[in-house]
């Protein structure tokens, strides 16, 4: 138990961080250790990755949904961590995986060297962060296109950035720039504009926020606003649940991360592990991210792949990222309410 551990006393003297939770799901609440560890670059406005690691007779899960999310939305990331640490996931098909280098809003120099020392061959490049010109994002995708050489494969996200008219001019742009675009990422935020996108450039889709913070996952399949599904274990409840989900799509899946730690990580390695196709690079590269972590075996890919059996969390490596005491407290107390919702 370390110092994080249900931790300053708090939590157990207000009767834990356990919600309406009864009998063993108290025991993993009642675990929690919070961690905050530094980002290496800034990704999605962030700077420091912080959330709650449990224990339970399965392993390891992490609760880590960002700061910004209500209560109602941590409760898919409270599920998946419940999972991880009570019931473990169903059996994998296959023990490796190909993974994609993840390239923040970076200069074009950073970015290459970054995809060069990856060893990946599938890159996914941020673009369209508020302030930053659609002129720079193209200098960063053609720096990425040299560093993969030619036969690797570049993918952009947007995070919904865009609107309908911005999103077909700047793909073409892009497209450009990468001497083909795999695919786009989450160009705009709604479906409907979406699917208007979709319809009107050559370039494939994907969707993630509209699958991951719709009400209803499988709208964006009706809307015909995607090819292609981006699928994250924490907000869709857990490995099971993002299995069940990436059936009813329908749709070639991609399997990504929450820029989680070792052990959410190994989440989305069960989940690649255990899909019958595979065809995309999943987003599970993000360990490089982190400026540290809870587990030091393969949080880097080995030639572009990683292992889907994940090593367990070591304790130094734990102790060394244990939060401050507010943020302890902070996430103790999200905790509780999220688990009181269940
Ligand atoms: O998909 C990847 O390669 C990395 C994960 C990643 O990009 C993300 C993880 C978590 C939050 C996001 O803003 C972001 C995404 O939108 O896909
Ligand atoms: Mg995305």
């Amino acid at each position: 138990m370390t110092a994080a551990t249900a931790g300053d006393g708090s939590a157990a003297r207000d009767g834990g961080p356990n919600g309406g939770a009864t009998g063993d799901t108290a025991a993993v609440l009642a675990s929690a250790e919070v961690v905050s560890i530094p980002l290496r670059h800034r990704f999605r406005g962030i700077l420091q990755r912080e959330g709650v690691l449990l224990r339970g007779p399965a392993g390891w899960g992490e609760f880590a949904p960002f700061r910004e999310y209500s209560d109602a939305d941590c409760v898919p990331w409270l599920r998946a961590a419940l999972e991880a640490a009570q019931d473990g996931w169903p059996a994998p098909v296959r023990d490796r995986f190909e993974v994609n280098a993840i390239v923040p809003v970076l200069d074009p120099d950073r970015a290459a060297a970054l995809v060069a020392a990856s060893g990946c061959r599938t890159a996914k490049v941020k673009v369209a962060e508020p302030g930053v010109p659609l002129s720079a994002d193209a200098e960063r995708v053609a720096a990425v296109r040299q560093a993969l050489g030619t036969s690797g494969r570049i993918r952009v996200d947007a995070n919904g950035a865009w609107t309908e008219d911005a999103a077909v001019a700047a793909i073409r742009v892009l497209d450009r720039a990468a001497g083909q675009l795999e695919y786009v990422e989450q160009p705009c935020r709604s479906i409907p504009e979406l699917a208007a996108v979709r319809r009107r450039v050559d370039v494939a889709v994907a969707a993630d926020e509209s699958i991951r913070r719709e009400r209803d996952p499988l709208e964006v399949v009706r809307a015909d606003a995607a090819d292609i599904a981006v699928v994250k274990v924490a907000p869709l409840g857990g490995v099971r649940a993002a299995l069940r989900i990436a059936e009813q799509t329908g749709l070639p899946v991609v399997v990504s991360s929450a820029v989680d730690t070792a052990v959410g990580l190994a989440a989305g390695a069960a989940l690649a592990g255990a899909l019958p196709e595979l065809p995309f690079a999943c987003g599970l590269g993000t360990g490089s991210l982190l400026a540290a972590d809870v587990s030091s075996a393969a949080v880097r890919p080995d030639a572009g792949r990683l292992p889907v059996p994940r090593a367990a969390p070591e304790p130094d490596l734990r102790s060394r990222v244990v939060a401050d005491l507010a943020t302890r407290r902070w996430w103790l107390g999200r905790l509780a309410r999220v688990a009181a919702l269940l």
